[in-house]
């Protein structure tokens, strides 16, 4: 169990904001901070590893005060159970992959660990290679992996994602779950892709202007009506263009354009750009595999 209340006066070219949160995660669950740039995701997360230091506030982590400004405790980030991954890999250039990881070993432990998590990540090929050798997915799963290498009891993902291809994203995001189940550690993630949070989290919760504003899962921060359909994606609208007496929208969901006839009223309110959530009841797939390449 996490438990954590902070806050923090930020300031902006726009003048100060409150950062004042608080939180509270069950062990193994995953949380998403989502909200507007500014809001004060990064901040919220660099306070939880010790990287910046709250004006006041109490952050237990497992039975374990982390922080408590009224007992002058404050752990430093390395004595703090923790893995921080980036959007930028923050590897080191001159160590291998496997030394990268390895460098996230506590002195005498055992590498057996190292192994499995090179082993899950597919990286066994590639262990040997410099970050430079590397692309963004594979740097990526090397960060991550030296994250879990410590074994954390808490996982902070601040949009690790962000910069790589749709199809690499997803197979980092199945790695996530996998390991999540595999070790049970609980995970703060920063993201503002739906899709991705969606899969990823068991409860988002909005933070504006340094609040949480909203809380609540995927779906029921996201859908303002409750759909009952039988599938359900995420999308983002690319096009809408009249026909006769319908709309067609066109869809991105995933790496896939898919077309959705709509009527006037319900395209009330869309516009380009918007993320949306496609549902069906009477949807009759037809699956097949896909070949191996
Ligand atoms: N150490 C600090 N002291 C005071 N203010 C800070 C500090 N670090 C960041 N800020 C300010 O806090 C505000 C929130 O920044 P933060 O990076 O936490 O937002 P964010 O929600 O993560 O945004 P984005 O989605 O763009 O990354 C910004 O205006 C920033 O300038």
């Amino acid at each position: 169990m996490i438990t954590a209340q902070f806050n923090k006066k930020l300031w902006s070219a726009q003048g100060g904001m409150q950062l004042d949160i608080q939180m509270e995660l069950q062990q193994g669950e995953c949380l998403t901070l989502y909200g507007d740039s500014g809001a004060g995701k990064t901040s919220a997360l660099r306070i939880l590893s010790g990287l910046l230091q709250p004006d006041s506030g109490r952050i237990e982590v497992g039975g374990e005060t982390w922080y408590d400004s009224g007992k002058n405790i404050n752990l430093p980030p390395q004595k703090r159970n923790i893995g921080y991954v980036f959007q930028d890999y923050a590897l080191f250039p001159n160590l291998t992959a496997r030394e990268n990881i390895a460098f996230g070993l506590r002195k005498g432990e055992s590498s057996a660990l190292l192994e499995e998590l090179i082993t899950i990540t597919s990286l066994g090929e590639l262990q040997h290679k410099k970050p430079g050798q590397l692309s963004g997915g594979q740097q990526q799963r090397v960060a991550l992996a030296r994250a879990l290498v410590r074994q954390p009891k808490l996982l902070l993902l601040d949009e690790p994602m962000s910069a790589l291809d749709h199809l690499t994203r997803s197979h980092l995001q199945d790695f996530i779950l996998e390991a999540r189940q595999r070790y049970g550690f609980t995970v703060i993630l920063v993201s503002h892709d739906l899709g991705e949070i969606i899969k990823l989290s068991d409860r988002v919760a909005v933070l504006g202007n340094g609040v949480i504003s909203r809380e609540g899962s995927p779906a029921q921060v996201f859908m303002q009506h409750k759909i009952s359909g039988k599938f359900q994606f995420s999308g983002k609208i690319l096009g809408i263009e009249q026909q006769e007496v319908v709309w067609i929208v066109t869809l991105l969901i995933g790496a896939n354009l898919v077309k959705v006839v709509v009527t006037e009223k319900e395209i009330q309110g869309l516009s380009i750009g918007d993320q949306v959530i496609v549902a069906s009841k009477a949807f009759n797939p037809i699956l097949q595999k896909i070949r191996d390449l």
